[in-house]
């Protein structure tokens, strides 16, 4: 196969990173979760009481972090500064800060630059909001998921303790118009996508029309 570039972008909760991991298992392909990297910065800027109402601030510390990612299916680790920061990227207190930061456009320029490092010559399934249309506009696949607000909500729910679907759908209602509201690299639909609602279809099947389109297009 020829260098590979696919780019699922999509809001939280329409399925990308599973659908990702699947479809580079099935074509033995790389992985990179370019939120991974998002949510990476904004640990490090809230571990360092870096003001977050502040871009000037936020700006002007993002150089600062080291990071590390694994970039394959099975093992998508995240280190900052040496640090394992896996599972404290997850949590709430990081989720609800990370559009401010990611809105800032030297946080944006300094890991777009990295993410096209890591993607390199290709063979490569890259998730995020911008990649089919910052990141990696030449990938010659490129899916835009998404799935109703209530299904979305529910998926979330189900993966978290101490939360319910409404404040799931409420706080992803919130970062969906932070995400494709602000005005460096906002999410948005690449002109050449491929929209999928996951809606009403199980991974799998999202899976198995992934690898159709890459059939076809490739
Ligand atoms: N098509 C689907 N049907 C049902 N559940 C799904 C589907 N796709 C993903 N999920 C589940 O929904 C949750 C969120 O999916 P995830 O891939 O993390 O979405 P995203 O990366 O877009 O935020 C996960 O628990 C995942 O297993
Ligand atoms: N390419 C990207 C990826 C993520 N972001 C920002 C915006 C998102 O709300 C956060 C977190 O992204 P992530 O994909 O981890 O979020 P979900 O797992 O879908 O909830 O990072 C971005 O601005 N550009």
């Amino acid at each position: 196969m020829t260098a590979l570039v696919i780019a699922m972008d999509g809001p939280s909760g329409s399925g990308k990173s599973s659908a990702s991991r699947g479809v580079a298992r099935a074509l033995g392909l790389r992985y990179l979760d370019t939120g991974a990297m998002y949510r990476a910065i904004t640990w490090w800027m809230l571990h360092h009481g870096v003001d977050l109402t502040s871009p000037a601030e936020i700006a002007a510390r993002a150089a600062e972090p080291e990071l590390t990612l694994g970039v394959t299916p099975d093992e998508s680790s995240v280190t900052v500064d040496g640090a394992d920061v896996t599972a404290a990227i997850r949590t709430a207190a990081v989720t609800a800060a990370v559009s401010a930061v990611s809105a800032v456009p030297e946080v944006r320029a300094r890991l777009v630059a990295e993410q096209r490092a890591l993607i390199g010559s290709g063979d490569i399934v890259v998730e995020g909001r911008d990649i089919g249309t910052v990141v990696a506009p030449q990938a010659p696949v490129k899916v835009y998921l998404t799935a109703s607000p209530e299904a979305r909500a529910r998926r979330r729910t189900a993966e978290l303790t101490g939360t319910t679907v409404e404040a799931q759908r409420a706080a992803m209602a919130r970062r969906d118009t932070l995400d494709s509201t602000r005005k460096a690299d906002p999410l948005v639909m690449a002109a050449d996508a491929i929209e999928l609602d996951t809606t009403e279809l199980n991974l799998e099947e999202v899976i198995a029309e992934v690898l159709r389109l890459v059939k076809e297009r490739t």
